[in-house]
């Protein structure tokens, strides 16, 4: 009787269970259908990813992400024409925008702060859990890291460095046995070692070990690789899958090394602030404006000797990585690979450089952030490195309430979009030949030729660094990294591109850490 019980109620409890799944199914699709619906409605083509020729070849792939986005891309080139289009991408619905002035006004609108499904497995790494609040406070923290009081530190920081990276590039060069570095070696090591120094108060000592990360540092690459890919895979809807596919495997791999490499240095870092507490001259020491974003972070948090809030210091941590190492070293690498093929661009970047090293001697100077404002043609040269090759080719948004654009179209709530920044970027609607790297585009037309340069701020249709309140906070201190290390390169080397790449080498492939951009260094 007892047995015959417990068998009907194990049936009950299968049986319930299995009704909730299925209603959480059903709802699911009902949901995500309701929401295809919608979007039906905006005028413009409907496509659906799902019927494409090459779908299938996404499920097999080692880049997911790259077949995946060359698939919208090229979708866009049929569907795209009226700046907006829907695509179904089973279970979900897109929006895929694809026009400068649609995108500029979704992005510069409150309600499109919501990162998309896209990003999910980033937000847990950096605790940007879809929470307005939460997103507040983390971007309140981080802010003052980027005012330029700290831009100055920064740059002294850089300075310092890029005098080691001379000497070993001069090394090379004297010890030529036509080996050159690579310039993704570079700029990787450049950028690991200055946001060692700047934001962690940590040496890297990458250029000092011959351009060699140590192995944690190269698995960041590799973990943004692989975590963009993995969130691409159309199997990664369906969660339950997630465990069985090898990205997931490598990713959790990757995460742990990582974040013992992260762990380790952050340890330290505490050791030495709890040291210098408890030195006598250090006891009245409050946070200090000179200090890494690190080290602020770790002294307001200690208290009675312990530390509080790791979980949130180590995001903050992962942020900065993920956030500020791949994506200016791609853009730099790619300026010199341009710059490498086109001599006379070179040329005349190198003549700008070399009046602004006059300028600064005759009136008995140093190079500060705002001084190498005045070099105009060098920012040219790294908006168009960004137009054609912005480490961010596409960003994903959901919307928090149903909008209703301008001319009438209406975006439900919960939609997620993407934004097709390469696409966007290259439209010849803006740019006359799209295809072609030519800084002097965003000069002002200037017929007067004794005026000074100026660049033409509406010809920056594009979105080197997304826009509106989820744009990046990043910016000032890339742009004083890019300025900095180009100024010395070009200033001190003519460099020749030894391959061609162009888009064959899109878009993913340069966070791969295999990637290499041979470059031939000559002194000038
Ligand atoms: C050439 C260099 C860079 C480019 C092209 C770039 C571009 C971008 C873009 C397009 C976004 C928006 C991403 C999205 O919405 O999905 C973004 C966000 C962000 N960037 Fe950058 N970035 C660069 C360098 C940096 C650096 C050096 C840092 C910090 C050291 C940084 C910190 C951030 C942060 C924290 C966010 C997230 C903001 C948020 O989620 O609200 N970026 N960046």
């Amino acid at each position: 009787m007892m047995m015959m019980l417990t068998y009907r109620l194990i049936i009950a409890i299968v049986f319930i269970l299995f009704l909730y799944i299925l209603t959480k199914i059903f709802k699911y699709i009902r949901y995500q259908y309701q929401m295809y619906l919608q979007l039906k409605q905006i005028p413009g083509p409907n496509s659906s990813i799902f019927f494409d020729k090459d779908f299938h070849k996404i499920f097999t792939s080692k880049h997911p992400f790259d077949d995946i986005y060359h698939l919208i891309n090229r979708m866009s080139d049929e569907y795209g024409q009226d700046g907006l289009f829907c695509l179904l991408r089973i279970p979900l619905s897109y929006l895929i925008v694809t026009d400068f002035s649609i995108a500029q006004k979704l992005l510069n609108n409150d309600d499109f702060l919501n990162k998309s499904f896209e990003y999910r497995y980033f937000n847990h790494f950096i605790l940007d859990n879809f929470n307005r609040r939460t997103l507040r406070q983390n971007k309140r923290q981080l802010l003052p890291y980027f005012r330029v009081q700290t831009l100055n530190n920064f740059l002294e920081n850089s300075k310092k460095i890029l005098k080691l990276l001379n000497e070993n590039i001069d090394n090379c060069i004297d010890n030529n046995d036509g080996h050159y570095p690579d310039a993704g070696q570079i700029t990787d090591s450049f950028i690991v070692d200055t946001i060692g120094e700047n934001f962690f108060n940590t040496e890297f000592n990458t250029i000092r070990s011959g351009f060699k990360m140590t192995d944690w540092l190269e698995i960041v690459g590799e973990f943004i690789h692989t975590g963009i890919n993995f969130t691409f895979h159309p199997l990664t809807y369906f969660q339950y899958y997630e465990s069985l596919l090898f990205y997931s495997e490598k990713l959790s791999q990757l995460y742990q090394r990582f974040e013992i490499g992260i762990g380790q240095m952050i340890t330290n870092r505490i050791e030495a602030i709890i040291n210098d507490n408890e030195k006598e001259e250090c006891k009245e020491q409050t946070a200090n404006n000179n200090e890494t974003m690190l080290d602020q972070m770790i002294r307001s948090r200690i208290i009675d000797g312990n530390i509080t809030q790791m979980q949130e210091i180590r995001a903050q941590v992962n942020l900065i990585f993920l956030a500020g190492y791949d994506t200016t070293r791609t853009s730099l690498s790619w300026c010199l690979y341009l710059l490498g093929h086109h001599q006379s661009i070179q040329q005349r970047l190198y003549d700008e450089i070399q009046q602004f090293y006059d300028r600064l001697n005759s009136n008995d100077e140093e190079i500060t952030i705002s001084n190498m404002k005045q070099l105009k043609y060098l920012d040219c040269c790294i908006y168009e490195t960004l137009r054609l090759y912005n480490p961010a080719s596409l960003i994903g948004r959901s919307t928090c309430r149903s909008i209703q654009l301008s001319n009438g179209w209406h975006i439900p709530k919960g939609v997620n979009i993407i934004f097709l920044f390469r696409r966007i970027n290259r439209d010849p609607k803006y740019f006359q030949q799209p295809e072609i790297f030519n800084p002097e585009r965003f000069l002002m037309n200037n017929d007067d030729d004794r005026k000074e340069i100026t660049i033409d701020r509406k010809r920056l249709a594009f979105f080197p660094f997304s826009s509106g309140i989820r744009s990046c906070i990043g910016k000032e201190y890339a742009m004083m990294q890019m300025r900095l290390f180009l100024i010395n390169i070009i200033g001190r080397y003519k460099i020749q591109s030894l391959d061609q790449y162009g888009d064959a080498f899109q878009p993913l492939e340069l966070f791969h850490p295999g990637a290499q951009f041979p470059i031939q260094f000559q002194r000038r």
